[in-house]
């Protein structure tokens, strides 16, 4: 083992590989044109090398510096590790803060069981989360670094806890109910599930005795627009409103300066903060988190992630996710169904995912009914006799159609840059899926065998649908859960699913890039498996 100290990322980088082609051998079946001779390292293993440098959901925020020689690297890695993930209190900067017996009462709703009983008193039971309770973010005990996906913290792919904190109700509370004014705010695009999530954060906000709640109209943007006044919410107004989809406090990009948020909120004497979004979303939620500890304010900021295309790291799924994978069904079966009518055809469907290509993979796996799924994890070739297009080729010749699944991120580099930016300072992106139906129309012109090309864009109706019912429930507890931590004192965290478990990060952990698709995970390999798509190079 190296007796230097290195500093790494606590995922351990491998050297590429030149050997074992396995893949290969199930890609001839399909793809004739491939040269199985060819000395090269395999693409999958490339593009895993590559994506090491920005990758990915196993990532975090700060790079560390480890002393593999020390006998005790290990535990000083989990003190480390405890330090980052150690969430912010109210505490930390408002020393007065005093805590108060809580008001969210568990203990009258579920009778306490004989077995319990013979274990507790029914004093000493009480079915709140321990400040100190712990979910382990990793759970795979990796016996090499060559296991397939192996995320290793040393070279020797020790097995190292990771331990983050569990979100809940807590037994002592850090705000008086009567004393808070509670806001929500939605902002970045729309996303299945804001309105569930709104709804039960003021369900649950009434639940602990809370009387001043409001929504902020249209994001971060309703904070200094005069014109738009806060929404007064309670359960009567939030009854069905996750019954449609979008939000109903709306949403917006870009938006005032952190300080101006802050100013606004002092004038209106918000004292907690809901702040639904994606990383845009969090990063301006972290923002005016510290902005209120310089000013010593006790406000507590939690979020709560959203984001159709699951790009948050750590987070197993993010909410609206499941559902936009659910919608995009119907339009890929519609563009499976014009491809197979039509004589030679190909059916092309863009999915959102601006860096990250999850929908478009769990959307393919889901249907069994696409062939070519691109991503903007995996660069490909669209000409060449490795190509898109020759493979494309080849399908129409031996099964007659094709379907293609592409992210909107995807193949950027085919596209001209424009350097333009949304409000929030997003790149916008060109459009790949036009730009691929345009390369396929002219490619089957060219070679003298017409093909009949469907171009499916179902984006905004993917993005504007109401959840589905996995996603309510996910939705539900997501909301319940940043009321806990808010009352409990936490601020500049969000709230996440994890191996199941529901816990509380510090925003930073999660948003310092976006979660990207490892090309080498076992659910890309799946999909390909599912696709029979070769790798395109
Ligand atoms: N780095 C940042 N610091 C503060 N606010 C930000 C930052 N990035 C984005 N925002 C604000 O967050 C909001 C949503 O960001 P956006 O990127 O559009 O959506 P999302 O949160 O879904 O990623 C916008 O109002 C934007 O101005
Ligand atoms: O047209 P809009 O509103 O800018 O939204 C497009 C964006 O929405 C997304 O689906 C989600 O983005 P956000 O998470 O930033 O809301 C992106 O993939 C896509 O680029
Ligand atoms: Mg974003």
């Amino acid at each position: 083992m190296a007796a230097t100290s290195v500093a790494i990322k606590p995922r351990l980088v491998l050297p590429p590989k030149t050997s074992t082609r396995c893949g290969d051998h199930a890609l001839l079946l399909f793809w004739p044109g491939r040269n199985p001779n060819r000395n090269e390292i395999p693409q999958r293993m490339r593009v895993k090398a590559q994506a090491e440098k920005h990758d990915s959901s196993s990532s975090s925020s700060s790079t560390m510096s480890i002393d593999f020689s020390d006998p005790d690297w290990k535990s000083k890695y989990q003190r480390d590790f405890e330090a980052r993930f150690n969430i912010p209190h109210i505490t930390d900067v408002v020393s007065e803060a005093v805590s108060y017996p809580s008001t969210f009462c568990l203990k009258m709703r579920t009778p306490v069981s004989v077995d319990l009983l013979e274990r507790y008193s029914d004093e000493e039971w009480h079915g709140y989360i321990y400040n100190n309770d712990r979910v382990l973010l990793k759970v795979i005990h990796y016996s090499s670094p060559t296991s397939a996906g192996a995320e290793c913290v040393d070279p020797d792919c020790t097995w190292v806890e990771q331990w983050v904190h569990r979100a809940g109700p807590r037994e002592k509370i850090y705000f008086k109910p009567e004393e808070v004014k509670a806001a929500i705010v939605t902002c970045g695009g729309l996303c299945p599930g804001l309105n569930n999530v709104i709804r039960q954060i003021v369900i649950t906000l009434e639940i602990y005795g809370v009387k001043k709640i409001v929504g902020i109209p249209f994001g971060y943007r309703g904070f200094a627009d005069k014109d738009l006044a806060e929404i007064p919410l309670s359960r009567k107004v939030v009854q069905n409103i996750h019954l449609s989809g979008g939000s109903l406090l709306g949403v917006s990009r870009g938006g005032p300066k952190v300080s101006e948020i802050v100013d606004s909120m002092e004038e209106r004497g918000i004292n907690m903060l809901f702040v639904l979004g994606g990383n845009g979303t969090h990063a301006g939620a972290n923002a005016i988190h510290e902005e209120c500890r310089k000013r010593r304010l006790k406000i507590a900021v939690v979020g709560v992630p959203k984001t159709i295309d699951n790009d948050i790291l750590l987070i197993d799924k993010t909410f609206g996710f499941d559902t936009a994978v659910e919608e995009a069904q119907r339009a890929i079966n519609s563009a499976y169904i014009e491809a197979h009518s039509a004589y030679r055809g190909i059916g092309i469907v863009k999915l959102m995912g601006r860096s990250s290509g999850f929908i478009a993979m769990q959307s393919s796996l889901a249907s069994g009914q696409i062939d070519i799924c691109l991503i903007p994890e995996v660069p490909f070739n669209l000409h060449g006799p490795h190509g898109v297009l020759s493979h494309l080729k080849y399908l129409l010749e031996t099964k007659g159609f094709a379907v293609v699944c592409v992210a909107e991120g995807a193949g950027q580099n085919f596209l001209e840059k424009t350097n333009a930016t949304d409000a929030s300072g997003n790149i916008v992106l060109g459009d790949i899926g036009v730009h691929i139906q345009q390369e396929i129309k002219k490619y089957f012109k060219e070679v003298g065998f017409p093909a009949d090309v469907k171009y499916i864009d179902p984006t905004y109706m993917i993005r504007a649908c109401r959840a589905n019912a996995s996603d309510r429930i996910l939705c539900t507890v997501l909301g319940q859960n940043a009321v806990h931590g808010a009352f409990a004192g936490y601020s500049g965290i969000t709230v996440g699913i994890c191996n199941t478990h529901y816990v509380y990060f510090p925003i930073p952990e999660v948003i310092s890039q976006p979660r990207v698709l490892d090309p080498n995970s076992r659910m890309w390999h799946r999909c390909l498996t599912s696709t029979g798509q070769p790798d395109f190079f």
